[in-house]
């Protein structure tokens, strides 16, 4: 079975090319500029990747960013005052607090801090439940991405089988929810299932979301199943370089596999694509558009 890569970063770029012709529609129709703020807090290097990646294409896809990039020793106080005044200004649309946070600060806090309607991570409880029941919500933009990616590549989903390997706040279970949305059949898998290779087998969508490099072994795949890698691991190479894995063996699953996202290349650029997406659907609900 010859298995191909599902290409994340041109999905991703149409995406944020549909994104922008809507927000140029929107500036000359209602005359708003959709607007970011990313919150970041101490020196992290990756974070900062990120960080810099989002700014740029926000910037791109004709929005506002602004960045506010406090020290790794700012006290909980400065952050929740910060969110406050964010949540108060008429021209950010969307908050996001960079994660993780450093030790002395809450992040459950900060999250709960955050105004709903400008949550464009999707992390406020307030908007894990509009999506559990089934209302409209600001839904975290690594899940979302991946079913967008689903769906442009296998059509309907209905009746599949979806295993879902994690189950964090921000991936796992979101991503359970958008698939049972979509009518699947879905297991969530994690640490302590029973025989997880096993379970794995019986998937028709295949979602990985533990962080463990190449956890997820070219046997756990059924034959033609498509499969979802959201792992992004840095490992030493033996140059002392490093080089980025997913959760998934990929040289493993070719072969077996019928569709594969890559690492780098697949699920990544959909997070920041979608963020885009979540910035627009706020900016649009806080003015009644749409
Ligand atoms: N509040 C919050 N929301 C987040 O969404 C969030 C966060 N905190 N903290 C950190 C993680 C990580 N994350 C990534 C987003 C895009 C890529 C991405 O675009 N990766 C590319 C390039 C990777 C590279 O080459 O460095 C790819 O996979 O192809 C990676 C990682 C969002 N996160």
């Amino acid at each position: 079975m010859e298995t191909k890569p599902i290409d994340g970063k041109a999905f991703a770029a149409g995406l944020r090319a549909r994104i922008a012709e809507e927000v140029s529609a929107l500036r000359a129709s209602a005359g708003l500029t959709p607007g970011l703020a990313v919150v970041l807090v101490g020196e992290d290097p990756a974070s900062q990747v990120y960080v810099r990646n989002k700014a740029a294409q926000t910037a791109e896809a004709g929005m506002a960013s602004f960045e506010h990039k406090l020290a790794a020793d700012t006290p909980e106080a400065d952050v929740l005052a910060l969110v406050a005044k964010l949540n108060a200004d008429p021209a950010v649309n969307g908050i996001l607090v960079q994660l993780p946070l450093p030790a002395q600060i809450d992040a459950t806090k900060v999250i709960a801090a955050i105004d709903p309607a400008k949550d464009v991570d999707g992390f406020h409880v307030v908007n894990a439940g509009r999506l559990a029941v089934g209302l409209d919500a600001l839904v975290p933009c690594t899940p979302l991405g991946c079913i967008m990616l689903l769906k442009h590549h296998l059509g309907s989903l209905a009746g599949l089988k979806a295993v879902v390997v994690g189950r964090s706040n921000i991936v796992g279970k979101p991503a359970a929810q958008l698939l049972l949305k979509e009518d699947c059949t879905v297991t969530i898998a994690h640490s302590r299932t029973r025989d997880l290779p096993g379970e794995c087998r019986t998937a028709d969508i295949l979602v990985a979301a533990v962080g463990r490099p190449e956890m997820v072994r070219g046997d756990w795949i059924k034959p033609g199943a498509t499969v979802i890698d959201v792992g992004i691991n840095r490992v030493p190479k033996d140059d002392g370089k490093t080089r980025l894995v997913g959760d998934v063996a990929y040289a493993e699953a070719q072969g077996i596999a019928g569709l594969i996202t890559p690492v780098p290349g697949g699920v990544g650029p959909m997070t920041i694509a979608c963020l885009l997406q979540n910035t627009l659907t706020a900016a649009k609900r806080q003015h009644g558009i749409a």
